[in-house]
């Protein structure tokens, strides 16, 4: 039985329509974070899911339960659904010590002063704060903040957890710190989480799959891994981009040669490709071709394969260095670990690492999923770019 399963959920708010058909299954024990950018209707579903909301359309089931339908406006009260909520708020109550604060839950529940006391007291030990026991929320930093609104979240051991962007008021270095704590709670509690955020990185971190949001509609549920390597269409691509750094795209056309073989060419290379398509170009599809900066290697000598460039600016910045090159006319990221002994207008050359090339249809932006660049021996356009041109290309394919 899932955790929860949401069939065709619509939500509207005025008259927006802020979520538009939302189906997702979640299976017990998962972090499933919900990712988008700002206004994609995330903590609206997070907001639905508990009970804050109501759904103008579709079925929300949580352990086997419906606890909402919008077609029958049947709509079950948060406070029976099961879960708790932390909001990146945390809306603590000033008036109360930490203790009472985690307490109030279980005092609700009329749970014995000695159980209340032992429960409490494994919750904050569980988020590492026992000794702030007596403190008041005033009396605490945004960190410690956040633990106890987690560990007033967790004492009535919920079977599903609602986070919503839990770590966003902590600065930089917290965050990072309270990322690794909610992988260790997670791992401890083996509750399902839902996680809220717009930062790629904090999701990819966290989750055992992701969600991605835009426009009030679910675009791609994936692990993090298969959607930081395959993004399911250019868009997707664009937002995960690389740490806030751009994502390399380059245009190109797919060639297709009298035997069935199928090659890219674009301004920057050209190479053969493996797999099919499902309508075969006769002219040339236009693609195009995207590749993260940190899947870019730079070096200073011509190797097979190398595509020659020349360096436009370096960034350095400690443990890695941004480098701008020009290659075939276009200008491409790369990322490299620690510093970089490079130059504006040194010559350098670019290997591309296949595996992490994507092909995308240059008209949907869809992902084409059936061709993948064959062992990548690339025709260097770059070293020549002038030799570049579109009516050429046909020529270029190699006959057999
Ligand atoms: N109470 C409200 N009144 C009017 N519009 C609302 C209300 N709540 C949400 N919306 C609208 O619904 C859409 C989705 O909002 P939601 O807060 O779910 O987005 P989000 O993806 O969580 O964004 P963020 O990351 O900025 O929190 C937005 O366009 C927002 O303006």
């Amino acid at each position: 039985m899932s955790a929860i399963e949401l069939r065709n959920v619509t939500v509207n708010i005025g008259s927006k329509q802020v979520l538009r058909g939302i189906d997702l299954q979640v299976e017990k024990g998962e972090f499933m974070t919900f990712l988008g950018p700002s206004g994609c209707g995330k903590t609206t579903l997070l907001r639905t899911i508990a009970g804050l909301q109501q759904a103008d359309g579709g079925t929300i089931v949580l352990s086997g339960r419906e606890v909402a339908n919008g077609e029958t406006a049947y709509h079950l009260d948060s406070s029976k659904r099961g879960l708790n909520l932390v909001f990146q708020s945390y809306a603590l109550w000033p008036h109360m010590t930490v203790f009472d604060n985690v307490a109030f839950g279980l005092r609700i529940r009329r749970q014995s002063k000695s159980e209340i006391r032992q429960k409490v007291m494994a919750a904050l030990d569980k988020v590492r704060i026992s000794e702030l026991e007596t403190r008041y929320p005033g009396e605490l930093s945004g960190g410690q903040q956040q633990r106890v609104a987690i560990a007033r979240a967790i004492v009535t051991e919920p079977e599903l957890l609602l986070l919503d962007e839990p770590l966003s008021n902590l600065d930089a270095r917290l965050r990072v710190e309270m990322r690794a704590e909610l992988k260790r709670l997670h791992r401890e509690l083996g509750a399902t989480i839902i996680y809220v955020t717009h930062d790629q990185q904090e999701a990819l971190t966290l989750s055992s799959r992701i969600a991605v949001f835009f426009e009030g509609k679910i675009v791609q549920v994936d692990r993090p891994q298969a959607l930081y390597r395959r993004p399911a269409t250019l868009r997707i691509a664009d937002f995960f981009g690389s740490g806030g750094m751009e994502m390399n795209h380059v245009d190109g056309r797919i060639l297709f040669a009298g035997d069935g073989s199928l090659y890219l060419s674009s301004p920057v290379c050209s190479f053969a490709l493996e797999g099919r398509l499902n309508a075969l170009p006769d002219k040339g599809m236009a693609v195009t071709m995207t590749i993260k900066p940190e899947h870019i290697r730079l070096q200073r000598h011509f190797v097979p394969g190398a595509i020659a460039c020349e360096v436009d600016t370096v960034f350095p910045a400690g443990s890695e260095t941004t480098v701008t090159v020009l290659a075939g006319g276009r200008l491409l990221t790369v990322r490299l670990l620690g510093d970089a002994d490079y130059d504006r207008g040194d010559t350098a050359y670019l290997l591309l690492r296949e595996e992490h090339l994507n092909l995308y249809h240059g008209d949907t932006g869809e992902l084409l999923d059936g061709v993948r660049p064959a062992s990548l021996s690339v025709t260097n356009h770059a070293s020549n770019p002038i030799s570049y041109d579109q009516n050429h290309l046909l020529a270029e394919v190699p006959t057999r």
